[in-house]
This record gives C-alpha cells, structure tokens and sequence, in this order.
C-alpha cells in the first residue's frame, strides 16, 4: 500500500536517535572534563608561576641585603685595617691624643660604626673613639679577644653580637690582631658595627606580615633578624629547620622550609668576604593569597559554565526524549490511521457481511469493464442470483441464522466465479451479483449454473423452501456492447432473466436472450 511507504520503520529512527544522544552526552563529557583540566592546569601553573616569582624575588632581595652587609663590614675593616696600621707602625700611645681624634672621626662619618677601641696585650682598654675619659674597663674575656690571642692570623675577624659595655647597645664586633715588629701579640683593634643600622635598612623591605630577613654568622649566632626580637640576638639558630637547609645547600636558593610553624620559601646568599650569611623567607600563604583568591573566583565561574552546561545538556536530553515521545505516538497515529484507512477502503469496496465486493465496487467495475468491452468490442456477461424464499428462511430460522446463510451464498459465489477477472458482488439484501469481462452467454451460463449447483449440493436446509433445502435463482445476460449503449441495459436485461427463473419455478438459470430461448438449447448448455 502506498501510505505504508511514508510510515518509517520504527526501528531505523530509533537507531537515527540513539547515536545523537551519545553523541551530545560525549560531546558534553569531553566540554566538561575539558573544562576541569583547563581550569586545573591553569590554577597550578598560576600557583607555580607565583612561586617561581616569589622565589626570584626572595633571591634578589637576599643578594642585595648580603652586598649591603659585605660592603657594611667591608667598610669598618677597611677603617679597622688603617688604624691597626698606625698603631702597628707607631705604637698604641705614641700618638695616644691624635688617634683618638681620629677614631671619633671616624666613627662620626661613617653611620654604621658604634665606636672603635683599641686594647692592650691584657684586654685593658687603651684607645677609644668615646668623647669622654677612658674607662678602667677590661675586655679580656671577650671572645674577639680571646681569638686574637690565640689565633695569628691577620685578617679581619667577625664574631658573634655583643652588648656593648660603654653605650648598651648591641654591635657586631669586627676586629683585628696587633702585633710587634716580632709578630707578638700586643693587643687588638676593635671596630663595632650598630646592629640598628641593619634592623633599620631591613624594616625599608616588603617582606608582608610573615615575612623573614636573616643575617647570621656562619656559626649560627644570629646577627639580626626581622622580626625583631632583641633577646633572639647573639643566641644560636643552629638547630632552626632553615639554618640546617642553608648548610645543607650553601647556594643562593629558594627552598621551601616549615619554620616557626610557617611555611616559607626561603632564599640564602653568603657574604662574599666575611663567615655571615642571609636568609629572606616569605610566607608561602602570603606569596599566594593573590593566586588563592583568583583561583576561587576563576574556579567558581568554571563550575557555574558546568552547571550551566550540565543544565542545557539536561534539557536537550529531555527535548530529545520528548521528541522520541512524540514522534512515537505519531508513528502510532500514523499506523493507526493506515490501518484505518485499510479498513475503511475495505468496507468502501467490500460487503461487511460476506466479504465479497459490494454494490459501489460492483457499479464502478461494472462501468469499466463496460467501456473496456466497448473498447476491445468483446462480450460481457451478467449474472444476477437471489436466494430463494429468503424471506421466509428469515421468518423460520431467525435473522442471524439470515445472515450466515448469505454469508454461505457469498462464500460459494466467490469460488465459482472461477476467473480472477470476474468480480463476485452483493448488490442487494440477498442479491448477489457475477461480472463476467469477456465472457459470452454460453459461459455466464455455465458460471450461473455452476454456483447454483454448489448451492443446491450443499443441502443447506430451507424448510420452508418446496425444495426444501437453500437454493437460489440465476438470471443471466451477455453482450458485445457498442457505443451509445449503457451498462444498465446488462443489468436490466439479467434482472429480467432473473424474474424468468424466479416466475418460472426458481431453483433455476435463466438466460434473457432469445438465442437460448429455445428449451433444447438451454437443456444442452447446462446439461454441458
Ligand atoms: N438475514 C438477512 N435478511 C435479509 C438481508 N437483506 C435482506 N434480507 C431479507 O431478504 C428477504 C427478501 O425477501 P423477498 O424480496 O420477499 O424475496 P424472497 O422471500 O426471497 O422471495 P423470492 O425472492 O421471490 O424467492 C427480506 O425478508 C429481507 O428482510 C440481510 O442482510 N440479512
């Protein structure tokens, strides 16, 4: 049927659909998954990119606050070393007056010196750069002091942070052996650099809240650190995490250390030509608060685009849900109605109660193999049947018993027919109908007679029925027609075959044509 062919297989659509859906869901995956590996590789190389820079700039800090303290100390021994020279050449009292002008000269244009001192072989002070008289003071039992004494080298010598004893104050020590023309010990020469002076060049950097700046003799005697703590300075940082991460990697390097509970990134750089180094830590937290707060925003507007695309993801999968329904039920609607429109062509054309073609079927067809006969200028034959005293087979065995007796009728019509061509009809209550295309009277006849035979061999009972069994009557009628001619003139003139058999006894063919008329004649064609 033709309706069929715009019906689309159920199953090739839902193969058509199945695919779009996975394909939008792994599309969605990969978006999604995409999305949460841009974001993540983006947030960690943010975070190491920040750590990078934070490292770099704990490095440069650290070389510039070790040039700072190199050329600092550089510059009091570069003093120390003159004064050492005079009182090498002319002895500590020759010009006892004029070198203590010159050391308080010194000290007043240089910031970072306190003061400078010179003692004699017994640690008993013999110059110094104080305004006032020298006071009895020894200083044997300083650890400079001790070191000269017992060490004859004649470089400078840094040692750890002392208080010092004329102005209270914490200084670095740089000092230096005096000796005789002999090479004996006569006393030391003693340059003391303020440590406010570092604490107040440290307190000029940005090192944040947490941030660390160290200055440390090598021993790990702290020198100065920030943030200040004064009970901190001269005692030992040996044992702090960091002092052992710089002894471990003496380079200039940024390496993360837990210290004082706080993640730093630290950065060290020895002095170049003094036993002291610096650290500069800064707080990991600090260093990345920036990178934390911008990876949270950028973070929360990756996980709105997800849900964003989880909900429109969410919403195509239920349009296309929605569709898979609705096309569905068009499907079904569609079938339906093709079934429908089956059914409806079927009792268009045929008769409801026996199946076979009805009145409307019978008139077109009729009609067309009336033309085709005029056409081809062949014969075409009627013959019409009723059942005998049906009437009263209803009055007798019921209605319904009525109807399955037409339906027999119908039954045995169609199988004696015998060609395809020849279209079996019921054209009344219990008037059947056979168009015979290309058929002359002789084999309408032997149609008619046919079916009636079947009708009557099969004994169906009919009490009221003289024959006393179902039987029906023929009337039958052939024609070559012409044009101008009508179909009618066919029915007419077998309908008045049929009223022939019926009037003349019934349980009959009757042919309504004089050709036959003859009883000889039609006794030879049924008898055949
Ligand atoms: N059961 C049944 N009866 C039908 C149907 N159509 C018509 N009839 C009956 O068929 C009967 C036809 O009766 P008549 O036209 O008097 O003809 P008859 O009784 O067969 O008498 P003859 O044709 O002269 O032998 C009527 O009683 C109709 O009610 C039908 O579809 N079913």
């Amino acid at each position: 049927m033709k309706a069929d062919k715009h019906v689309p297989p159920v199953t090739d659509l839902d193969g058509k659909k199945r695919p779009l859906i996975a394909i939008a869901a792994s599309f969605l995956l990969v978006v999604c998954i995409s999305l949460v590996a841009v974001q993540g590789w983006s947030i960690y190389s943010a975070r190491e990119t920040q750590l990078a820079q934070s490292a770099a700039a704990t490095a440069n800090m650290a070389r510039a606050l070790a040039d700072h303290a190199d050329s600092t100390i550089e510059l009091v021994d570069t003093i120390l070393a003159s004064v050492v020279e005079s009182v090498q050449h002319d002895g500590i009292t020759h010009y006892g007056e004029r070198l203590h002008l010159h050391l308080i000269d010194h000290v007043s244009r240089t910031p970072s010196l306190q003061g400078m001192y010179i003692y004699d072989a017994s640690g008993n002070w013999a110059l110094h750069s104080l305004r006032e008289p020298i006071p009895v003071l020894n200083n044997a039992d300083r650890e400079y002091f001790v070191y000269h004494k017992t060490h004859k080298d004649k470089l400078a010598h840094v040692g750890p942070p002392i208080r010092s004893r004329s102005t209270d104050t914490w200084v670095l020590p740089v000092s230096r052996r005096l000796e005789d023309k002999d090479g004996n010990f006569i006393g030391v020469a003693l340059a003391t650099v303020q440590l406010s002076f570092f604490r107040t060049f440290y307190d000029s950097f940005d090192i944040g809240k947490e941030g660390n700046i160290t200055i440390a003799l090598d021993s790990g005697a702290l020198v100065m650190r920030r943030p200040y703590v004064q009970e901190n300075i001269g005692t030992s940082i040996a044992k702090e995490p960091m002092f052992k991460q710089w002894r471990a990697t003496p380079a200039s390097r940024a390496v993360p250390v837990d210290l004082d509970t706080l993640d730093r990134m630290y950065s060290y750089r020895p002095l170049r030509r003094y036993p002291l180094f610096v650290a500069v830590g800064l707080s990991t937290d600090e260093t990345l608060a920036n990178w934390w707060a911008n990876a949270y925003i950028s973070t929360a507007w990756v996980v709105i685009l997800l849900l964003i695309l989880m909900w429109m993801g969410l919403r195509l999968f239920r349009q296309v849900t929605l569709r898979d329904e609705l096309e569905e039920q068009l499907r079904n609607a569609q079938l339906a109605l093709v079934t429908k429109n089956r059914s409806l062509k079927l009792l268009a054309r045929n008769d409801g109660l026996t199946g076979i073609a009805n009145r409307r079927l019978f008139d077109a067809r009729l009609d067309a193999e009336f033309n085709r006969a005029v056409r081809d200028g062949t014969s075409l034959a009627l013959v019409l049947l009723d059942v005998d005293f049906f009437k009263k087979y209803n009055d007798h065995y019921g209605h319904p018993a009525g109807d399955a007796c037409l339906q027999f009728i119908g039954q045995c019509i169609r199988t004696g027919r015998r060609r395809a061509g020849n279209l079996a009809a019921r054209v009344g209550g219990e008037e059947f109908a056979i168009l015979l295309p290309n058929t002359d009277l002789y084999g309408a006849i032997v149609v008619a007679e046919s079916v009636r035979r079947s009708i009557a061999s099969a004994g169906r009972e009919h009490q009221a029925n003289p024959a006393g069994i179902v039987t029906i009557s023929c009337g039958v009628h052939a024609l070559v027609p012409t044009k101008g001619m009508e179909s009618k003139q066919l029915v007419e003139a077998a309908d008045k075959a049929l009223y022939l058999a019926k009037s003349t006894g019934r349980n009959r063919v009757c042919p309504d044509a004089p050709a036959v008329s003859s009883r000889r004649e039609r006794a030879s064609i049924l008898g055949s």
